[in-house]
């Protein structure tokens, strides 16, 4: 038997050994995730502090994307993308939707016509407790191919010399069909009518176990009506959301889900490349938007869209972007909400 008078001392200072052992692993995880044991490393910080407008960003609000609006509905499935996921949302039935219609911007008052991206924020929660959230946007290609590059994008985006643009873009070939897209895509005077492209891959396992890489868009059910950028302009600085109120206050609008499945041989890691339009498709349901609400007090506005939620059938691709937004995405929301208060709920609202 050990004689405690003589191991007492030995194993106090081995505590305290381990003690200082864990205050330095602690301090160093904390510091690694900081960033600043490599000042050279894209933290969720960089990523978020790289998107604020010259002036400061707008507190209490998204960080991107941080004009919109919320809706409600359903997501009717009509069982056929059983065939590439055993998710339940692809289960033929309808299940409830909180989403938000937003523009890819910091501003939060932005005018319609100055903001080229739209996106959509979309929850599907089905009975077994799953949910599915997905943020999408209408460019068919992401303009650049790693989050490395979309930080840097950032940076020059905001340079006052012309030339730090044109370096990047030079620097960046993949860039021309982003650019390409937003000086000659049409414009529509209506959320209603835009098609909305999750971009980033993801891999589907069906009821067999079989994985595929899938991408997804949102197409719209409404006639798709093309404008010029100044006849948007002409009618008025909040004409989309006037607009979508509208609409949905007379009826319901849709989408239609279609699932494109990815050939062996298609980049799933490069958002930038298209896959080609004879891949595989599958109409999976209708997303069914029934009731809009303003954000201040709606459904939406303490949700994070983080495309990384994904029900059990979904997961992730070697797509860097969703983890990368992920992480930012938690840090705009950490933001947000502790900032609530220079984004006052109305006057009538219960909530805190
Ligand atoms: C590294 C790349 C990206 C970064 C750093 C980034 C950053 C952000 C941030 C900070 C927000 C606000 C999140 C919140 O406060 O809830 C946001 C929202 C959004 N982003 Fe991204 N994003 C990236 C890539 C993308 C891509 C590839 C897409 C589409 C395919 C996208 C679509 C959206 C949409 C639609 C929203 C609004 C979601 C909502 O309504 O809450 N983003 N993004």
């Amino acid at each position: 038997m050990p004689d405690p008078s003589q191991s007492q001392p030995h194993s106090a200072l081995g505590s305290l050994f381990i003690i200082a052992a864990v205050v330095a692993i602690g301090a160093g995880a904390f510091a690694y995730t900081a960033g600043w044991l490599s000042p050279g490393r894209l933290t969720p910080t960089k990523l978020v502090g790289a998107l604020a407008p010259p002036d400061g960003p707008a507190l209490g609000h998204r960080r991107n994307h941080a004009k919109g609006i919320c809706f409600t509905g359903m997501f009717e499935a009509n069982g056929n993308g059983t065939a590439l996921s055993r998710a339940t949302a692809f289960v033929a039935g309808q299940y409830p939707v909180v989403g938000r219609f937003n523009l890819g911007t910091p501003d939060p008052n932005a005018t319609d016509a100055t903001v080229r991206v739209r996106g959509i924020g979309v929850q599907i929660s089905t009975p077994d407790g799953e949910t599915w959230r997905m943020a999408m946007i209408d460019p068919p290609i992401f303009p650049v191919a790693t989050p490395q590059a979309f930080y840097e994008l950032l940076e020059a985006s905001k340079s006052k010399d012309p030339e730090v643009i044109k370096t990047f873009a030079a620097a960046h070939p993949e860039f021309a069909a982003f650019g390409k897209w937003a000086t000659t895509a049409p414009w529509t005077a209506s959320y209603a009518e835009v098609a909305f492209n999750s971009l980033n891959a993801f891999i589907f396992m069906d009821g067999t176990g079989a994985e595929h890489a899938v991408r997804w868009s949102l197409m719209p059910q409404a006639q798709v009506t093309p404008i010029s950028g100044t006849d948007l302009e002409k009618l008025g600085p909040n004409h989309l959301e006037d607009d979508i109120m509208d609409r949905v206050s007379k009826g319901p609008q849709s989408w239609t889900m279609v699932l494109t499945e990815a050939a062996p041989s298609d980049p799933t890691s490069d958002p930038t490349k298209a896959w080609p339009s004879e891949r595989r498709t599958v109409q999976a349901g209708t997303l069914v938007v029934q009731k809009i609400e303003a954000e201040a007090d709606g459904p939406c506005r303490d949700i994070n869209f983080d495309p990384t939620i994904l029900p059990d059938g979904i997961k992730v691709s070697d797509d860097p972007f969703p983890a990368a937004r992920s992480a930012a995405y938690a840090k705009s929301y950490d933001l947000r909400t502790s900032e609530a208060s220079y984004y006052p709920r109305t006057a009538g609202s219960t909530k805190p």
